[in-house]
């Protein structure tokens, strides 16, 4: 370990009854870096980016964020450090846009002025302007304005690390495409470490500066794009990457 590893995932393994989905799995994670996960279905990224924010408990092994045991955070403290974008953003949809982004915020008992000037400064981080978004709800936004949304709300109490879950895998390519630099551009200028999750090969590779390759529950291989692409771990990997290009 080094002092700049800000999420540290140490021999995890995790059992649903017979089914083994994640198997003696290592890796960490720099401050500020951006990790994509991949993998085919049923590969276990999903569970794994649960454990990292205590939506599933490990069977066997322990995560660290920041020098401490994920198990020995209160959840709510937990969620202030760690935002999490979904594949569908579930908003409250008799919230408005406003409300939504203000929830964890209001949770944290954060004086209302600054609730607000917060949700401003998200709306226009995300290309949302205030004035035609804030007082809407959600169903009168489009499916890449509700995702812009969700990823403003996990934003809101200025998060250490963000979780991606496929979040734009119900999106068409070009509200994917737009999508895509918001998330490189947030990474270029919030100082923020980002997991993410995806099963498009390319996306990894544009948005990682480290991918990590599971297979069926198991580290398949952990590096930067341009060593997976030049030095890849097995047969497995090479295919796999061939045919992520081929989509
Ligand atoms: N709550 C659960 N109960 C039982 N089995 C589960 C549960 N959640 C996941 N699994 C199983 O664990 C394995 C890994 O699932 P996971 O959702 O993590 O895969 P994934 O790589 O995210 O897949 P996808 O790309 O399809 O979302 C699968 O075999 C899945 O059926």
């Amino acid at each position: 370990m080094t002092t700049c590893d800000i999420i540290q995932v140490i021999n995890i393994s995790k059992n649903f009854g017979q089914t083994i989905a994640l198997d003696q799995v290592s890796f960490t994670i720099k401050e500020g870096e951006t990790l994509c996960i991949i993998g085919m279905s049923g590969s276990g990224k999903s569970t794994l980016l649960k454990m990292i924010n205590q939506l599933l408990l490990p069977s066997k092994g322990q995560i660290i964020f920041d020098g401490k045991n994920i198990e020995s955070f209160v959840p709510i403290e937990l969620r202030r450090q760690i935002g999490y974008v979904l594949q569908q953003p579930a908003l409250f949809p008799h919230w408005t846009i406003r409300k939504n982004i203000g929830l964890v915020p209001r949770l944290l008992n954060w004086p209302s002025e600054k609730i607000q000037k917060r949700i401003d400064e998200l709306l226009q981080l995300m290309q949302l302007p205030s004035g035609h978004f804030a007082d809407r709800y959600p169903s009168q936004l489009s499916g890449g304005q509700q995702q812009r949304v969700g990823i403003a709300r996990a934003l809101a109490a200025r998060p250490k690390a963000m979780l991606y879950d496929e979040p734009f895998s119900s999106l068409d390519p070009m509200t994917r495409s737009d999508l895509r630099k918001e998330v490189l551009y947030l990474k270029k200028n919030l100082n923020i470490t980002n997991v993410f999750v995806t099963h498009h090969i390319r996306e990894a590779f544009s948005l990682g500066d480290k991918v990590l390759i599971l297979h069926k529950g198991r580290k398949i291989q952990h590096g930067t794009p341009d060593e997976i692409r030049s030095q890849p771990a097995n047969e497995f990997v090479t295919e796999f990457i061939k045919t992520g290009y081929e989509e």
